[in-house]
């Protein structure tokens, strides 16, 4: 074998890929799948090969091989399905960039209007929004261009563990395997998997989220010019709907992309027709999008917050640490009564303030809670403000009043207010 290691010859194989075609993989449910280029050009959702060289793909990934002008591809391990395929959508995803890339130009030319594109992909679930996001995002910044990526995808977001919102500069096309790397990711926690939740919370997530950007893009030329590319929730229901008009007002977006469904894109067409400056688009799903069970999503959660805590490869060793219950301060957004029966008009209901700031006792019930960890310094900023990473709960001792806990660091936590959603986890 030309490589040490895993892998035996008789699952080895290449497979010569025409140009503008591609080669769509799942990967084994039990073991990784090894895969190199051995000639011409080829990339991962943007982002290119280097030739040669071995990547490792971990059980269950999924994903394709592009290639415009062809190449030949080899691969080691097995998969549960591997098949080429010369109808896609990639040159009408190319031709957005290309018209994104102009745009991005206009903007650095004059100072005057120097806001860059403001993308936002939307769609129903599995039509690929999160890898037509991860294209364009590798395209721009193959470039030189670093655009903000925002996912306001709490289920299944690929910046950081599930129910959060994000966003982070792409500075280099995004790692195949590794995915997105992370400096400082600007980071909300919502603490549920679905908007219904709390939708007046992601709201005003979302709306903190924007205005800090915004903030920071007064003072950065090069990111503003670059702009954003945004990614959403494949809830487009109801409520959903409104949280993507919510959205598109919020982050001012100027170009949406309708992936998938022609409904979607025929009302935000209708409801977006007073607002000149805002590009409509419908762009064909890929014939390659799988799609995923909710049991399935439910695993790929777990997998993600283990990620956090391991490293995607195992590569990482978080601590276990100890704490009083005294020295943790744990809140819930949302919830309870405003203010009680007693201290209202007679025959008024209490009515919930979904952004309310509650403490929370410290007891079994946080036990496998995965908790935030705010960057507020008052209770009262915690919807406010932004997190700093997780912990997650691995026992409580009541007797003694010890929590314990394990924290991507060791040492002390950057701050006592800690979070508490509906996000668990089961380490196995
Ligand atoms: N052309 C392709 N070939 C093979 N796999 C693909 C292709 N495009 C996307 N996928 C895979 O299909 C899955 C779903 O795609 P993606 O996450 O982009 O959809 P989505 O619309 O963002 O989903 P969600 O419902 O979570 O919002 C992912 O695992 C992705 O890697």
């Amino acid at each position: 074998m030309a490589y040490g290691g895993a892998g035996t010859a008789s699952t080895t194989r290449q497979v010569k890929l025409e140009k503008e075609s591609e080669l769509r993989i799942e990967v084994a449910n039990d073991t990784p799948l090894r895969l190199r280029l051995l000639n011409g050009t080829a990339e991962i959702f943007g982002t290119e090969l280097p030739p040669q060289i071995w990547l490792t793909f971990p059980p269950h990934f999924k994903f394709a091989v592009f290639t415009w002008y062809g190449a030949t591809i080899e691969m080691d391990g097995s998969t549960e399905t591997d098949y080429t395929a010369d109808e896609t959508p990639m040159v009408s995803y190319v031709n957005v960039h290309a018209v994104l890339d102009g745009r991005r130009n206009q903007a650095k030319a004059s100072p005057e209007s120097a806001q860059g594109p403001r993308v936002i992909v939307v769609g129903p679930t599995d039509s690929g929004k999160s890898t037509l996001s991860r294209m364009l995002l590798s395209w721009a910044a193959k470039q030189g261009w670093k655009p903000t990526f925002v996912d306001l995808d709490i289920g299944q977001g690929s910046i950081t563990a599930p129910g959060c919102i994000a966003a982070t500069p792409i500075e280099l096309p995004i790692d195949p395997v590794e995915g997105i790397s992370l400096e400082m990711p600007l980071v909300y926690f919502y603490g549920h998997t679905t908007p219904s939740q709390n939708v007046d919370l992601y709201k005003a997530l979302v709306k903190e989220l924007a205005q800090i950007l915004e903030r920071q893009f007064t003072g950065n030329a090069e990111s503003r010019a670059s702009g954003m590319v945004i990614n959403t929730m494949g809830w487009i229901e109801g409520v959903g709907y409104e949280l993507l008009l919510h959205a598109i007002d919020t982050f001012n977006a100027n170009v949406v992309l309708v992936l998938g469904q022609e409904k979607l894109f025929s009302m935000l067409r209708d409801v977006l027709k007073s607002k000149p400056n805002v590009d409509v688009l419908k762009l064909q799903k890929s014939g390659g999008v799988v799609s995923r069970s909710s049991k399935f999503r439910q695993k790929s959660r777990s997998y993600r917050i283990r990620e956090y805590f391991y490293g995607i490869a195992n590569d990482l060793s978080p601590h276990s640490n100890i704490a009083n219950f005294s020295d943790l301060f744990v809140y819930r957004i949302g919830g309870g009564p405003q203010a009680p029966r007693s201290a209202l008009p007679i025959g008024a209901d209490p009515v919930a303030n979904p952004l309310r700031v509650a403490p929370v006792n410290i007891d079994r019930d946080l036990l496998h809670v995965v908790l935030a960890v705010s960057y507020a310094q008052e209770p009262d900023q915690i919807v406010s403000s932004n997190i700093a990473g997780f912990i997650y709960v691995t026992d409580i001792d009541l007797q003694r009043r010890k929590i314990t806990y394990l924290s991507p660091t060791s040492g002390e936590l950057p701050s006592k207010y800690l979070v508490m959603g509906t996000l668990t986890w089961l380490e196995t």
